[in-house]
């Protein structure tokens, strides 16, 4: 796999346009505006020429007569990257991330539309070119500095950091070939932020490395974001799009499908992930493993109270002590007559993960509304979740499957951090939820066939 490493000289405005420009060139323009945008992208498209057989490239350029399909890989793509905003791009496999971020990178051209960057850009493609597999370790971190701008002295002061930030110390003067993709990433990642970039852009590198480098990613990706740089990185996992970004990006099929606040656009992936997968009809998963921020599109009935009260104490409350028994009363008010809804609530963490979801369907019970009613769902729970910040989400869906054997829901409503919670323990457990494990016995093994008593 090769890893690429890309740069742009500070201070510069680096603009493309036009409908097929030549290859790789950029032209500078001059900055009459004083903005805080780092990066802006209008109007972009990528087309991919795509032939059946290699010769019918040939053909089509002897002849002149096309014989090419167009593949459009991304499609009037438009949005801004504020200055020191950390971004996170994601979307389905083939969405268009990769493309996106080479074309922002400056190592693939676009066919339509214009990517203005400012300031001094160091990449990490997972794809690409850049790293010589064939030098050492220790050699690609020169030819990566120099790429990136730097000059031999500037190289030699930082290589030792550059070396102990990867870890590779050990390996450093073995070629890279020898090197697993983790390796190779590794590396690529700590020349690529050996430089201070003014933007970082990270595809996936981060996802083949291991969990402590991937720790010291993170920090180090934060260090940069704090520095007032900006950083855009594609990633699959809506974690990292929830602990560090202050903006993402949903691309599907080429399109922007969202940008905006990571756990709205985060909720809206995984809703359009679930509605795809039920209409695979490959899952039974719960209504509420879906979602949206707040989403109230069909306008037939919304929730318009939630609260949570406390058994054990009576009384209303938004902390949930491990053990106590706890009711969430959610109210929906009906604007039409629906029949066959379901009506629910997940927990999650700060980071966006899903600690606990349920709903009426859940307990095989179908609810029907009346128009002008208001009704109050009660449900009973006993959590035992460790001590920290969680979200309540709750939501109502109609049920839109058109035989009984599917489980296929229409969101009507959904409310994302409706209510606060603060779980409180006295257990001490690492993880998110109390499984009230116990010790039972120890004993001294006379050998180890007594493995198998
Ligand atoms: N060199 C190429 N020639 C033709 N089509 C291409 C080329 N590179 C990418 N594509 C197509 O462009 C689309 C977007 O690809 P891209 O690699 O950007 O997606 P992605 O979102 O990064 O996917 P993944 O999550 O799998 O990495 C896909 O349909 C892909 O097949």
């Amino acid at each position: 796999m090769d890893h690429c490493l890309v740069t742009r000289k500070r201070g510069d405005m680096v603009r493309c346009d036009g409908v097929f420009p030549p290859e790789t060139t950029f032209r500078e323009l001059l900055v009459t505006e004083n903005s805080n945008v780092a990066i802006r992208v209008s109007g972009l498209g990528k087309m991919y020429r795509m032939y059946s057989r290699p010769s019918d490239l040939l053909w089509e350029l002897l002849l002149r007569k096309t014989r090419h399909r167009e593949h459009w890989a991304l499609r009037d793509i438009n949005f801004e990257v504020g200055k020191g905003e950390v971004v996170g791009v994601i979307g389905r496999n083939g969405a268009g991330k990769t493309t996106l971020l080479r074309i922002i990178a400056g190592t693939l051209d676009q066919t339509k539309g214009t990517v203005d960057v400012k300031g001094r850009v160091s990449a990490i493609m997972v794809l690409g070119t850049g790293f010589n597999m064939d030098l050492s370790g220790r050699e690609n971190i020169l030819l990566g500095g120099l790429v990136l701008g730097m000059t031999h002295d500037e190289i030699a002061a930082k290589t030792d950091d550059i070396v102990s930030f990867s870890g590779l110390q050990d390996f450093i003067d073995s070629p890279c070939r020898e090197y697993s993709s983790g390796m190779v990433a590794r590396l690529a990642f700590s020349i690529a932020v050996s430089v201070d970039p003014d933007i970082l852009i990270v595809d996936e590198a981060l996802s083949t490395g291991d969990m402590i480098f991937n720790a010291k990613s993170y920090a180090r990706m934060r260090e940069i974001a704090k520095s007032g740089a900006t950083v855009l990185f594609v990633t699959h996992s809506l974690q990292q799009i929830y602990d560090l970004c202050d903006k993402a990006i949903l691309l599907e099929r080429g399109g922007v499908a969202a940008v905006g606040e990571p756990r709205t656009v985060g909720y809206l992936y995984e809703q359009k992930v679930h509605e795809e997968m039920a209409a695979l009809n490959q899952t039974n998963a719960p209504v509420l493993q879906i979602g949206n921020w707040v989403s109230n599109e069909s306008r037939k009935a919304e929730i318009v109270n939630v609260d949570v009260f406390s058994v054990t104490k009576t009384e209303r409350t938004s902390r949930f002590k491990d053990g106590d028994e706890y009711l969430i009363r959610i109210a929906v008010k009906a604007y039409e007559s629906v029949r066959s809804v379901s009506i629910g609530y997940d927990i999650r963490t700060q980071t966006g993960v899903q600690v606990y979801g349920f709903s009426t369907s859940n307990a095989g019970v179908e609810e029907n509304l009346v128009a002008g009613e208001t009704k109050e769902f009660t449900f009973w729970l006993r959590p035992s979740l460790n001590n920290g910040t969680y979200f309540l989400n709750v939501g109502i869906a109609e049920n839109i499957s058109d035989t009984d054997h599917s489980n296929h829901y229409s969101m009507m409503h959904f409310i994302g951090d409706s209510v606060t919670i603060e779980g409180i323990t006295d257990s001490v457990f690492p993880g998110v939820s109390n499984m009230r494990g116990e010790f039972q016995k120890s004993k001294v093994m006379a050998d180890e066939r007594s493995l198998d008593k």
